[in-house]
Formats: structure tokens, sequence, C-alpha cells
């Protein structure tokens, strides 16, 4: 990270930015202006503060020399701002001056360190000569720094405003000095929407677009005009040319709107725009893409309709009401925030003060009761105890209706009425002329196929017609155990297709780790090339005459090594080790995957990034699957690309965020069965659930365990090759993984939910872990400690005259069997264990078929020996290796 910043700070802008460019980002980001050479590249990449360690901002100036015009603008930081340590500079204050352009008053020194008291003030001082800075006060400032100041409502700016305070509970230590900052980077500033005309105390602050460059110009590249295309942010209305929508808008997860609007939702008024496909997009992107992104921008949550600013009959809306009102047969159409009145009998539906403009499903319970006078009706004549408005009372006229003295009269949803009191009956839109005068008052029509009560469709009552009973298995482990590999590996087995948009999931999640492989092997070249310029140095003789002249002025930085690229490769690779260092990448990729489609294709081809390609081994961060999808990188970056079966199943997971999977399916009929002794039918036509959880999904203590209650079996997987392996803790402390999965397994285990649970262990990853022993000793990890000496008096020496495999196999058994001990020191049931290599459809087949096996033996023939089961099982999956 402190490589890649100072790579920043090397870089030049690429042109003068203007105060109110650096304005948009501040105090949220530190922003890089790129070095916009010669080919596409986003201008600004701004970067997460919360994202940068506080060491790595320690900058001084004789790591730039004065000259402070070469530095690119950086905003202020205020991270760790009050941190208060002297000798640890927390916050570097660069910016530029309206005057000057940053030359003096950019003074890194004058800013740098600031932590005692007398540099705050200092601090402040200069602070108030920047006047880009969106912080004008010092109260301002303490809103952001200190946690309880900004709990204040006065500023408009309060921790719980989801904008400023995020990341709670985390830092603890800090708590009180951190700044609250946002949650991604903003180029937008905030409104506060107690200003909207719906005055509500939980709605959040909204993102409004500033516009920087003229009138109609592009909000990113601030070119073009009013008559330049451009797409418009749902959210905060910044209006972006064709050029520049993927940069600023990513892959539009939540569909249209700016990175930093990401999470927000829409500005109501541009509701009726929701799903509607502009002219620019549907040039940017395909046809499928297009649809896509509608769906995402129609469907996703934090799009919705907020029920809360929806009124029917005075009465402010439930979620539940507006889900049932959303979901009914007939629901209202363009449904907007606002305050509508609801006939029930009739289905009628308006805006309040206003006549009918509608017929909604009846009988919904939504919303209070209805007053006489909510549709603004001066007329006597009542329906249904509503006031009726001129219009309609000239169609009930036209309908022949008799309307004299005040009648009241019952409608019902069919368009029957009948007169309270009286006999007068009859239906008003029987007549052609009725309804074409109705047509003409833009007044409701009653369909002529009315509707019965059984129409309404409530989700909550809705039964499925018929549920067979269904075995579910629990797939659960620690990180990269492989259990997203064998849950697709189990898809691909039991024909369970994958969707369209699990497909579409695969393929961007390929496309986007393209990139991030793309990014170890470039911070590697980068690595190789100053270790050679590293090595050259040391060996030049301090005095060497036929260096001092010439190549004693000579910048290193310009020599060419064998891991040199070209200006336009170098900008390239500088520009997405950038993107990853700012946090962005996940927002960026892999929707600007097409933009640099070719500019892959000429680095794959580039010397340079070949020579390190044949050193990857040495890159400790790429894992081993990088090299099957590199090796197809062209097709994997085109948009046509469309994954295989194989793609899939290496892919590193199945969706980019780690949520709750789960499958139906059913084991097909084989006679592979009759592996057990003695052979047992099964029923092809039971059915199964795999459910995969990421274990981040399981909370902390495993809280979530609780919502699996029902379970049949747990499948718990464990990576046999993660005995050497080790991950950074929450605390940054490095931990074993195979420690950590243990820590796991217990928690699992001694969970209130899992009490009287099947399980199976997953031994996983043999193939690899048959490679790794042999070269790895397995007492790297503490708890297999007594690993060889047990092998030595149990086989007298056992890695000698082992071969590979059998040596493999018992490093196995061993595990299983410290596996089991602790389950059984945890419980009283005993543990089944499968050995498995996830890349093995037989494999997986045979411990799923286990798994069915334990749940079966356990309905069927709960006294059987479980040992005895285990036994089979392990040396049955284990057969199929
Ligand atoms: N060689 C080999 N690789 C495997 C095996 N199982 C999984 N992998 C690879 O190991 C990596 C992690 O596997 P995943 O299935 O994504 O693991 P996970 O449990 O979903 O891990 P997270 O998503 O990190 O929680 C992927 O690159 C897989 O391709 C295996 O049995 N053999
Ligand atoms: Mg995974």
């Amino acid at each position: 990270m402190v490589r890649i910043l100072k790579k920043f700070f090397q870089e030049k802008p690429a042109s003068p930015v203007n105060d109110e460019d650096f304005s948009a980002e501040c105090s949220f980001a530190v922003e890089y202006t790129g070095p916009g050479i010669n080919y596409e590249i986003p201008r600004a990449v701004p970067i997460n503060v919360d994202d940068i360690p506080t060491a790595s901002l320690v900058v001084s100036s004789s790591q730039f020399g004065d000259d402070l015009s070469s530095l690119p603008v950086i905003q202020p930081i205020f991270k760790k701002l009050k941190r208060g340590s002297n000798s640890i500079p927390n916050s570097v204050c660069l910016g530029a001056n309206k005057e000057d352009n940053g030359k003096d008053e950019c003074n890194i020194n004058s800013c740098d360190g600031i932590g005692s008291s007398g540099e705050l003030e200092n601090f402040y001082e200069q602070r108030g000569r920047l006047e880009s800075l969106e912080i004008k006060s010092e109260e301002d400032f303490q809103g952001y720094t200190n946690s309880s100041d900004s709990e204040s409502e006065e500023s408009g700016r309060s921790s719980s405003s989801g904008i400023f305070a995020v990341r709670e509970g985390e830092e603890e230590d800090d708590e009180e000095t951190q700044p609250r900052h946002g949650r991604r980077p903003s180029s937008v500033t905030f409104l506060d929407t107690h200003s909207s005309q719906f005055e509500d105390e939980s709605i959040q602050e909204m993102p409004r677009a500033e516009r920087k460059g003229k009138k109609g110009s592009c909000y990113y590249c601030l070119k073009g005009n009013r008559f330049t295309e451009k797409e418009v942010c749902l959210v905060c209305g910044a209006k972006y040319c064709f050029e520049c929508v993927i940069r600023a808008m990513g892959s539009m997860p939540e569909g249209r709107k700016c990175i930093s609007c990401i999470g927000f939702r829409i500005d109501e008024s541009r509701r009726e725009n929701l799903g509607k496909v502009s002219k620019v997009l549907k040039r940017l992107l395909t046809d499928s893409e297009v649809k896509r992104t509608m769906l995402r921008e129609k469907g996703c949550e934090v799009n919705q309709l907020p029920a809360r600013l929806v009124y029917v009959n005075g009465v402010r809306l439930s979620h539940q009401e507006l889900l049932m009102l959303q979901s009914c047969r007939k629901p209202p159409k363009n449904l907007k925030p606002g305050r509508y009145w609801y006939d029930k009998v009739s289905g009628f539906w308006g805006k309040e003060g206003r006549g009918p403009s509608q017929i909604v499903s009846f009988q919904l319970e939504v919303g209070g009761g209805m007053k006489r006078d909510v549709s603004n009706g001066d007329t006597n004549v009542c329906i249904n105890n509503r006031e009726i408005t001129k219009q309609e009372l000239r169609i009930l006229k036209m309908a022949g209706v008799p309307c004299e003295g005040r009648p009241s009269f019952w409608v019902s949803a069919d368009g029957s009425y009948r007169e309270e009191g009286m006999n007068n009956q009859g239906k008003i839109w029987d007549k052609t002329r009725t309804k074409l005068a109705c047509a003409l008052f833009s007044l409701p029509i009653p369909s002529n196929s009315a509707p019965s009560g059984e129409e309404i469709v409530d989700k909550a009552s809705y039964v499925c017609p018929e549920l067979k009973p269904i075995h579910k298995l629990l797939l659960v482990g620690h990180k990269n155990s492989g259990t997203s590999t064998i849950f697709k590996q189990a898809k691909l087995i039991y024909k369970v297709p994958f969707s369209d948009d699990e497909r579409r999931s695969i393929k961007f999640l390929i496309q986007r780790k393209l990139y991030w492989y793309l990014s170890i092997l470039l911070e590697g070249r980068e690595r190789f090339e100053e270790e050679i310029l590293m090595d050259e140095k040391n060996k030049k003789p301090v005095n060497d005459p036929s260096t001092s002249s010439a190549s004693g002025n000579e910048d290193p930085l310009e020599r060419k090594t064998t891991y040199s690229l070209g200006l336009k490769l170098k900008g390239f690779a500088d520009w997405l080790l950038q993107v990853v260092a700012s946090g962005n990448f996940e927002i960026i990729f892999p929707a600007a995957t097409r933009v640099y489609t070719q500019l892959v294709e000429e680095l794959l081809k580039d010397e340079a990034f070949q020579a390190t390609y044949s050193r990857r081994h040495e890159l400790e961060m790429l894992p081993s699957v990088a090299t099957y999808f590199l090796d197809q990188a062209v097709d994997i970056s085109s948009t046509e690309y469309d994954p295989s079966h194989k793609d899939i199943l290496y892919a590193e997971g199945i969706s980019s965020c780690n949520s709750l999977i789960n499958m139906e399916f059913s084991f097909p009929e084989s006679r592979q069965d009759s592996y057990l002794d003695p052979p047992y039918e099964h029923d092809s036509s039971l059915r199964y659930q795999l459910i995969r959880v990421h274990h981040s999904t399981l909370g902390g203590n495993c809280k979530w365990l609780e919502m699996f209650e029902d379970m049949n079996i747990i499948l718990f997987c464990v990576a046999l090759t993660d005995y050497d392996e080790f991950d950074e803790d929450d605390n940054g402390v490095l931990a074993n993984r195979m420690m950590v999965s243990k820590q796991l397994f217990e928690s699992i285990v001694t969970h209130r939910a899992s009490r009287g649970k099947n399980f199976l262990l997953i031994l996983n990853k043999f193939d690899l872990f048959e490679e790794k022993i042999i070269q790895v000793p397995l007492d790297q990890c503490a708890w297999f400690h007594d690993f060889n000496s047990m092998m030595a008096t149990n086989s007298g020496g056992g890695s000698s005259s082992d071969t590979n495999p059998a040596f493999a196999q018992r490093a196995f058994q061993y595990i299983a069997v410290k596996f089991k001990r602790l389950f059984s020191s945890l419980t009283d049931k005993k543990l089944f264990v499968s050995q498995t290599t996830g890349m093995k459809a037989e494999n997986v087949n045979a411990a799923l078929r286990f798994a069915r096996e334990i749940i079966k033996w356990q309905v069927d023939k709960p006294n059987l020996s479980v040992t005895e089961i285990s036994n089979a099982s392990v040396d049955a999956s284990s057969s199929f290796t």
C-alpha cells in the first residue's frame, strides 16, 4: 500500500485541477488525478481514507523535493487526526489554494505531524486558507473527529446518517478520536431532506450533484454541452456523457447511480424513470446487459419505494401494507410517495383531494378508514360514503342512476350499485357511452371480469401446493476450504442447472478476478524491476568514472530492465494498481473490462509481463488457479465470454457476495450405492437441499446458526492443505488456518442449534495435500505436533518406506482422528469423516451420498453402530480418489 501511494505522489497531475474539482472529494478521500495519458483511463480515482493505514500517509518534503506543485492534488485527510501521537504524523494536509495553486499553502511540513495542540492550531490556520475545504468551522471539524459530537443533530451530519458514520464498533480504541468518514468517497455534497416535502426523521440525507463545469457539460469530464446525450444518476442527478457513464457509475449494481451514490435511495422525482432504458444506455450496453441493469434498478431493495412515504386514507403505510398493495392482482400503477385515498369496497383509488384515477384490487387491508371528503367532492352524492366529484356525478347521471336528493350508493368492484335504503340498483358502466364519457373525463372503469374476493394475493398466506419432505444439508467451512467448489460440483453432478443469474454472476466474478490476478502480477513486476535496479546500484562502484557524468543524473526510474513496461502499458499498470489501492476495484470491475480488453491483450504479449509471469510462483498472493484463467485472458475479457463448466468450477466462488446459496436435488438411481455392505435401496424421489453458508454469514459466535436448526446434517469442510497456511485475523495477527478451522468447528459443534445434529467432516483438497505433505511437515501446525512421533510408533517411521499416496493417506487418517477426538470431547456423538478432492466429481458425489446414508441410517436404524458407518464411509469415499 505504501509503495502504491508513493507512486501516486510521484505522478504529475495531467492538468491543473480547479478548486471545485477537489472540494468535491473533501474530507472523505485522497484524490489522485491520473496521468491522463493517451488512452482512456479514469481521470480521478478516489481513495477511501479508511482503507489506508495511517503510516502510509507519512510523507515528508524530502520524498518529493520542495516543488509541491509536482504533486497531485490531495485533499486534507482527517483520519486519525487526533490520535495524539507526536512522533507519527497523523495526517497530511495538502491542497491547492486559489491564489497560488498550492505552491506555498500546500506546505507539507507545516501540516505534517498534526497531533499536539499547537500543531492542531496550526492546522486550523492552514485550513482557514484552504478555500476549497468543505469543513468551514471548528465545530464542523469537531463534528467529524469527535464521535460524541458527531451524534449531534445540529450539524445535520449525525452519526446515524449512514454517510459520515460508518463502521460502527470498529476500532474501538479510536472511537473518541476517529473522524467518521463516509462510506465511500463522494463527489457530491449532501442535502438535508428535512427540507423535502416528506418530513421524516429517519430519511437519509440525500447526495446532490454539484455542477463543476459549464451548464450542460458532463459532470465527470466537464466536456460537452446541453445537446450532448447524457445519463442521469437517479440519486443525485449528476449527468454523464456517453464516455463517462461507466467510469462514473461502475457496474451499476443498483442501476444508474454514481459510484458514490450506491446505497442511497433514489430521488423520488426520478422514480418514474426507474427501469426505463435511456438511449445512452442502449448504445453503451448490449441488450442483455441493459435488461439486467434495468432489472437490478427496478428490483434492488434500496430503490424500492419506502412505505413511510405512502399514506392511504390519512394513515402511513407499514412495509407489509405496501407489499400487499404492490403484490395484489391489480396494484396501483406508478405508485409514488404521496397521500392517496382508497375505497376498499369498490377498489377505487385516487390522490387525496381528487377524484378516482384508477381501480385497484378491492378489500385490501391497507391504510385507514376513508373519510367522506377525501376526494374533495361537493355534490352531496356519496359512493361508499365518499362524496363524489362533479365529473363522477355526471357519469352517474349519464348511466341513468337516479341522483335526486342526497343519495348514497354502495358500489361494488364490478360496477353494480345499490342505493342505500332504496330498491334502486343496477350497473353503472354497462352502456358504451358511459364508458366513453369516463374515458373523456379520465375516470376509471371497472373491468368486465369482475374480480372475486379471492383475487387478493397475500404473500404471507401463500401456501405451496405440495410440500414434500426434504432433507437439508448445511455446508460450511472456513475461508478457502472449498465449500463453493463442492456446491458447484454438486450442481453439475446432480444436473441442477445454473440459473442465468448465477452464470452471469460467475462470469463477472471470473472477469473481475482476472484483473485481480493481473494486478498481483503487475505488482510483482514492479518488485522484480526494483530488485534489479537496486542490485545494479549496489554493484556499481561508488566513484565509477564511467557512470559519473552521464548516468550520475539519470533517474533510476528511467532505466530499462527485463521487467520494464512501455509507457502505455505502464500507465495501465499504474492505473490498475491504483484502483486496487483505492478499494474501488470491486466497483470498477468487471464493468470496465470491455474498455481494457485491448490493453490486456497487449500486456499479455509484452516481454516484461511474460518475464514476470514466468516467475509467478514467487508471488504468494497469486492463487494456483490464476494460471488457468490467465491462459484464456483474452477470451475472458471479451463481453461475449460464456464460462464453461470447468471455468465455473474453477472460479473462486459463485457470487461476489458471500450470500447463502442453496440447491434442491435428488440422488439419481445408481448401482454405486452397493458399495455399502449390505447394499440397500434408496428412494430416488427423496428431495435434498444443499445449503452453503459462508462462514462470514454465520456471524460472531455463529449466532445465525439458529436459522438452520432444521438441518438434518452439517457438512463441515476443512482444507487439508491449511496446516501450514496463515491468515491475518481482525487484529492483524497471523493465525494458522487449520487452527482457525478448528475453532470454527468447535464453535459450530458446541452451538445450541447443532445439538444432536449429525456431522460429516469433509477433509478437502486431498490432491493438493498429497503434494504438500512430502514437502512441508505436518507438524508445522501446532495441533499436529505429535504426527511424526505417532507415525514412528505406529508404522516404524512412515515417510521413508511409504509411497506418497500412502503417506498422505496416513496423514489424512491422523487429521481425521484429531477431529474425531475433538468432536467426542465436545459431544456424545461420533463424527463421520470423508476424504475429498473438490475438483473431482466422483469424490463430491461420494461425500454427499455418504451424508445421505448418515441421514437415512439415523432415521431407519438409529441403533446401528456409528463407528461402523464411519469406517465404511471413509473407505468408500476415499476409494474414489
Ligand atoms: N486443487 C484443488 N483446489 C481446490 C479444491 N477445492 C477448492 N479448490 C480451490 O480452492 C479455492 C477456494 O475454494 P472455494 O470453493 O472458493 O472455497 P470457499 O470455501 O468457497 O472459500 P471462500 O469463498 O474463500 O470462503 C478455489 O480456487 C478452488 O478452485 C480441491 O479439492 N483441489
Ligand atoms: Mg469461495
